[in-house]
């Protein structure tokens, strides 16, 4: 098949996207977002988001190393590699970047406690690591956590909106076009893969998609947690 025939056609994923956009328009276009997005954000929530998703990604690098392995042992194209070590790479500049933000608002990093949904989040992806999880399986997920914040912050980046100056830097961490490339490029790999799996690999699939806007909706939520109400 011709190279411009297979970006043409419409992937499984993007078939996903659109049965599924209900869901993954609440996990892109949460109300947290909206307040970033509007100017409206409350800067406690801004801090809760920014400490919980320090531990996420620390607790998420495991995940995508084993993704990575699963891509070196398994894939049928060796530039599946490099895509996901370019992911694994650029966690290091992440895990950087939160240091100095916290710092800027004064966010004691060392302190943060793991909320429920956020822990729950992380045993999820733990649970992806294991080996009898397929590769096609392990890449969607991580495919779909990283479109869900590429998605939700390039919204806070486009011309109509409001977002105060001292929060660009964070959407432009993800929003950035040089991320949304790196997600189409996973969302290739995915595509692909699920092109070729089995049908229960990909009900699998469609499975962990689906949890995974459902994790990223309730990791949203904590950000307006009470402080009463610390579980969430
Ligand atoms: C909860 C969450 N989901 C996704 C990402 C993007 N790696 C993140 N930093 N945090």
């Amino acid at each position: 098949m011709e190279k411009h025939e297979k970006t043409n056609k419409m992937g499984i994923v993007d078939k996903w996207l659109k049965k599924h956009s209900v869901a993954y328009s609440g996990a892109t276009r949460h109300p947290f977002i909206h307040s970033i997005r509007h100017g409206t954000v409350d800067l406690s929530s801004f801090k809760r988001w920014l400490g919980q998703d320090y531990v996420f990604v620390r607790a998420s690098v495991p995940f995508v190393a084993s993704v990575l392995l699963k891509a070196w042992k398994e894939s049928d194209d060796s530039s599946d590699v490099e895509v996901i070590l370019g992911g694994v790479a650029a966690f290091n500049d992440e895990l950087a970047w939160f240091k100095k933000e916290a710092s800027k608002w004064d966010v004691s990093l060392s302190d943060v406690v793991p909320l429920n949904a956020n822990l729950r989040y992380c045993s999820f992806l733990e649970s992806l690591m294991s080996s009898d999880i397929e590769y096609t399986v392990a890449i969607t997920a991580f495919w779909a956590c990283e479109t869900v914040y590429q998605d939700s912050f390039a919204h806070c980046l486009e011309d109509n909106s409001n977002t105060p100056e001292e929060l660009r830097e964070t959407c432009e961490r993800w929003g950035n076009d040089g991320f949304g490339q790196y997600c189409l490029s996973l969302r290739e790999i995915a595509n692909r893969l699920l092109d070729k799996a089995p049908a229960d690999v990909v009900s699998k699939a469609e499975v962990v998609f689906l949890r995974v806007l459902e994790y990223e909706v309730e990791f949203w939520n904590m950000s307006h947690a009470e402080t009463s109400g610390l579980t969430l």
